[in-house]
């Protein structure tokens, strides 16, 4: 099954029809205003409007409460929201039961430690996110383009779909994916000329080494790897 393909923060008209045009499974967007990827809920209709039924689209939120929420699906009409945050399990059942959309949880990694909570998020979560955890004095906790010890997930047995993110960029994707058998990647940083500038060579050549991994791997994949485009979840 294909490769599910993310370009997140993304921020104008421009570098979202190069995502979907290249062929980006899912568009993300953030709201979280110190990044210097948020964007309004007036850019969020526009851009909303453009993806729709060409990818999946994500709105991230980080620790949002439920007035925010519901703008942001107010606005953009996301197919999936991604919680950034530190959202418990309690969050995210009290969230499926308001807004009924399928959840994406990122846990922060850095060592396997951070894998204990899986079990808890595996039976509310539709998917898991698994993103390098920042370092304490970060100004977000995602977006920063740095890496995590891929091998952490090596060994990684886990029912549900799962993708890697985490200074991803078109060099070292196979890699990321060879290692973790994700069945998703995710970038932001990694198509940027800098923080929240997204660079249309860069998206195109990320999306063309991800795609590239379909037909080299020759591992079984465990993330879901199917009908993002129509799911959502
Ligand atoms: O992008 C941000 O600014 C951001 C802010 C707050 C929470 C998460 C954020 N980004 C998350 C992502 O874009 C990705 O899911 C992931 O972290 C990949 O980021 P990168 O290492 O920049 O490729």
């Amino acid at each position: 099954m294909p490769l599910l393909v993310k370009i997140c923060g993304l921020s104008t008209r421009e570098t979202l029809d190069v995502a979907l045009e290249g062929g980006a499974d899912m568009v993300g967007f953030v709201f979280f205003p110190p990044s210097p990827r948020h964007i309004s809920l007036e850019t969020a209709r526009e851009l909303g409007k453009q993806a729709k039924g060409r990818a999946v689209k994500v709105a991230l939120t980080v620790d949002a409460d439920d007035a925010t929420i519901e703008n942001i699906i107010e606005t953009l009409r996301p197919d999936i929201l991604q919680l950034h945050g530190k959202e418990t399990t309690a969050r995210l059942r009290d969230l499926k039961q308001k807004f009924g959309l399928p959840l994406m949880k990122a846990l922060p990694v850095e060592t396997s430690a951070d894998l204990a909570p899986l079990p808890g998020y595996a039976g509310v979560a539709d998917r898991i996110l698994f993103d390098a955890r920042a370092p304490k004095d970060a100004t977000r906790p995602g977006g920063l383009g740095a890496p995590f010890d891929w091998h952490v997930l090596e060994n990684l047995d886990l029912a549900l779909p799962y993708m890697v993110s985490g200074g991803l960029n078109a060099e070292n994707v196979a890699e990321a994916v060879r290692v973790t058998r994700a069945g998703g990647v995710d970038v932001s940083s990694g198509v940027e000329r800098t923080p929240g500038v997204k660079d249309p060579e860069l998206i195109r050549a990320f999306i063309r080494a991800a795609r590239a991994t379909d037909s080299t791997s020759p591992l079984p994949v465990h993330g879901e790897r199917s009908t993002a485009h129509r799911a959502g979840g």
